[in-house]
């Protein structure tokens, strides 16, 4: 099955890249803070569907106290779920209804609520199988695409997560579909969903930002990863208006300027993780080995086998000897990557957010720098929403 790869940005051109399967590539030079791509989900899931419906709409994910929200008066919910989720306006509710809280979910969910206790599986992964069967019925093509995506079970499933999710979604009865239903098709899914799930990140009422929904989205599974990219994701789940469907979609922007020919890569996961930690994730969940500059670097670090912290002590140890020369040009040795923490990591207290500018506007390329884990928007010194620089961090 081949996969539609057209993208509406004439900048970016999805090829074949050698052992790196399909990749983005920049038909044109691109500039920092250049809008990439944008894109909508063809499936979303809530990250904990049975126990922490009550703060987003189970919809399109929207903090139910947030001003683009209905006010709490007009919540709506699901008359024949016992977990109650919650809907922030009638047309996320109809939206929901017929299509990603169909009866056949209402009914997979409810049942999955009263067995979950003390079972084996994974109510994500349960969530995702439910609402990926029920997408091979509401939106076949969208389905395809799912398919075409990257991931593949092996030949012989043997893995007892995966048969007792089978197993589960079996007993409930799975809508019938021109796709069919098999233990093949479900570690199929499975696989897809690994490989290209994306985590809807948004702030809970104590200001910490957690996954509150995981969502495929069929352009934006192509790019590769660096652990030192060139694009960064940004959602604003919370910042649109409810039910128009557009709040969960993403927006990729580039972090600076690159030219013709290069790569855009996002970093699968904050940049700050050290390399252990880095090609672990790699090889468990994405299948490959790493051997990115910065890793090439890494690799050669002494303390890279013992020690969980061995970026940031390294990363210290460059930034606390830079004002000597000598330090600096050791440091250059060690690291010489730093300049990408010093510039386009968030300096918040464990933030850790990649920072890219805003989009250039009438080809100015802008010099303030969004964060895209806690919106905090910054030139040299903090600024407003407005862009002025009066020392006022904002919150977004
Ligand atoms: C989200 S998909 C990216 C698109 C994928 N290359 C494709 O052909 O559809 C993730 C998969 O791409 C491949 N991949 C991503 N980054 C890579 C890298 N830096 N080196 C090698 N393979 C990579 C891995 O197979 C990974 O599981």
């Amino acid at each position: 099955m081949s996969a539609d790869t057209t993208t509406s940005n004439p900048n970016i051109q999805i090829r074949e890249i050698q052992g790196r399967g399909r990749g983005f590539i920049a038909t044109h030079s691109i500039k920092a803070g250049e809008i990439l791509l944008t894109d909508s989900p063809i499936l979303l899931y809530s990250a904990n569907p049975l126990n922490n419906n009550k703060n987003f709409c189970s919809n399109c994910f929207i903090s139910l106290n947030s001003s683009s929200s209905s006010s709490s008066s007009s919540v709506l919910t699901c008359s024949s779920c016992s977990y109650h989720p919650l809907f922030c306006s009638p047309i996320c509710q109809s939206k929901a209804l017929s299509s990603s809280h169909s009866p056949w979910v209402c009914q997979a969910l409810n049942s999955i609520h009263y067995t979950s206790a003390g079972s084996s599986f994974d109510v994500s992964d349960a969530h995702f199988l439910v609402a990926a069967y029920n997408l091979a019925v509401i939106s076949p093509p969208h389905f395809r695409i799912l398919l075409s995506l990257h991931g593949i079970a092996t030949p012989t499933v043997t893995d007892p997560g995966i048969l007792s999710l089978h197993s589960l979604i079996s007993s409930l009865s799975p809508p019938q579909s021109v796709f069919g239903f098999s233990l093949e098709l479900t570690a199929a899914l499975l696989a897809k969903d690994k490989r290209n799930a994306f985590a809807i990140m948004g702030p809970q009422e104590n200001g910490e930002r957690i996954a509150r929904a995981y969502g495929i989205y069929p352009k934006a599974s192509f790019f590769n990863h660096d652990c030192l990219p060139n694009a960064a994701r940004f959602d604003y789940v919370d910042t649109c208006v409810a039910g128009d469907g557009r709040n969960t979609d993403m927006i990729v922007r580039a972090i600076h300027d690159f030219s013709e020919g290069r790569e855009v890569c996002l970093s699968y996961f904050p940049v700050n993780w050290n390399y252990k930690d880095r090609q672990k994730r790699l090889l468990e969940d994405y299948g490959f080995v790493c051997d990115c500059d910065r890793c090439k670097v890494e690799v050669n670090w002494n303390d890279v086998d013992d020690n969980d912290d061995s970026m940031e002590e390294n990363e210290d140890e460059q930034m606390a000897g830079s004002s000597e020369d000598e330090d600096l040009e050791q440091g250059e040795v060690d690291f010489p990557h730093a300049y990408f923490f010093l510039k386009y990591v968030c300096s918040r207290d464990n933030c850790m957010g990649t920072l890219a500018p805003l989009p250039p506007s009438e080809g100015q390329i802008s010099d303030v720098m969004e964060c895209n884990v806690c919106g905090k928007l910054s030139t040299g010194e903090e600024i407003d929403e407005n862009g002025n620089g009066d020392g006022v961090m904002v919150d977004q």
